[in-house]
């Protein structure tokens, strides 16, 4: 049942589950405690008895949930819920107001078990209801209902159940459209807008996971900065318009010459990094290459114009003891060097 729970309300972190299942054990356990005892004074023995019983149960069920047992927890509300209201239906309860207790079923049901689950159980629920009222008494002596009463509750309870199901059902839209809506801003958060790679942000946190989880194994990591050549040209030649198309163009290239477990992102304006997990310097070499010489070789198409670039790249593997500054540092200083020496080129 904890997996539905999670499935249908993955919202709910285990605490907040935790939360909301103690609060029904407590209205529960303190609701049946207070029917039972007026159920004592009223000297109807079998009922307190099965008052208190249930008062214990959600008891079980609070004690269980501190233990973080929310499963465990979950199953004894909605069961003993459900035997409770077989019997409250069964005997009458005080004076034939037994079967008005059914209608708190629905609510907890599609909450705790989630919309289909939850719905199947409230058929199953009015079933076993229905078949108890309409029991012949010679069968089993039980307590007498009018027709008009019986199918009244019936229609009520459908009803209720229903509307129960309803409110669940937009409560999950209305929490799926709010997923959607952070899923959408931790996106912009860290996404590069325009070429949609990781952004410097997410750059640097994905490297210092990646140093903490190579290091731990002994693994090399690597990483080349790449930049544009004279992109400022392209700009006033061809307009800034035609300078985002050649960003998104080769940020594109450069994904597609790299592996799965590698990432491209936009360090800054004409600037990329490509951080490469198990990879060393020498390695990081020959990726570099290939990638500076597809970009040489790339054409790009910009209306009527035909835009070619190549860029340069600096090479930079991370060292024991080496901070992430540190190695984007030194990447930056080979990508000068390759500036230096005479652009579309790859340092060291
Ligand atoms: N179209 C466009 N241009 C950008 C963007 N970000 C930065 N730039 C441009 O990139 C150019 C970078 O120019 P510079 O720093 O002089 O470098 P460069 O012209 O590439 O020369 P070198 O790097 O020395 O080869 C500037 O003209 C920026 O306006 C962007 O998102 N879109």
């Amino acid at each position: 049942m904890l997996e539905l729970i999670k499935k249908y309300h993955p919202n709910q972190g285990a605490s907040q589950q935790a939360r909301v299942i103690s609060l029904f054990s407590l209205v529960g356990m303190s609701m049946t405690f207070l029917m039972g005892a007026i159920s004592f004074l009223g000297s109807d023995n079998a009922l307190t008895v099965v008052l208190f019983l249930a008062s214990l149960t959600y008891l079980l069920s609070f004690l269980f949930v501190k233990r973080l047992n929310v499963s465990v927890s979950a199953n004894l509300i909605i069961y003993s819920l459900y035997l409770l209201m077989f019997y409250l239906v069964f005997s009458g309860g005080v004076s034939q107001t037994g079967p008005l207790w059914i209608f708190i079923v629905a609510p907890v049901s599609v909450y705790v078990l989630g919309l289909r689950q939850g719905i199947m159980n409230l058929l199953i629920f009015l079933f076993v209801i229905s078949a108890i009222m309409f029991m012949p008494q010679s069968l089993i002596a039980h307590a007498a209902y009018s027709n008009e009463f019986k199918i009244r509750l019936i229609l009520s309870f459908l009803t209720m159940s229903f509307l129960s199901a309803l409110y669940e059902h937009l409560r999950m839209l209305s929490y799926k459209n709010a997923l959607e809506i952070s899923r959408q801003y931790q996106q912009l958060a860290m996404r590069d807008p325009l070429t949609k790679l990781a952004n410097r942000r997410n750059a640097a946190a994905i490297l210092e996971q990646e140093k903490a989880r190579l290091q731990r194994n002994n693994e090399p990591l690597s990483v080349l900065l790449c930049d544009l050549d004279h992109f400022k040209s392209v700009n006033d030649k061809y307009g800034h318009n035609a300078g985002d198309m050649v960003l998104t163009e080769l940020s594109a290239l450069f994904t597609e010459q790299v592996r799965q477990q590698d990432c491209v992102a936009r360090w800054g304006g004409e600037e990329f990094l490509i951080i490469l997990p198990q990879t060393t310097s020498e390695q990081a070499g020959v990726i570099a290459e290939k990638i500076r010489s597809s970009v040489e070789n790339h054409t790009l198409q910009f209306l009527d114009n035909k835009i070619q670039v190549t860029i340069s790249i600096g090479i930079s593997q991370l060292s024991q003891d080496q901070t992430i500054d540190e190695l984007i540092n030194n990447a930056d200083k080979c990508l000068y060097q390759a500036k230096t020496l005479g652009r579309n080129r790859v340092h060291p």
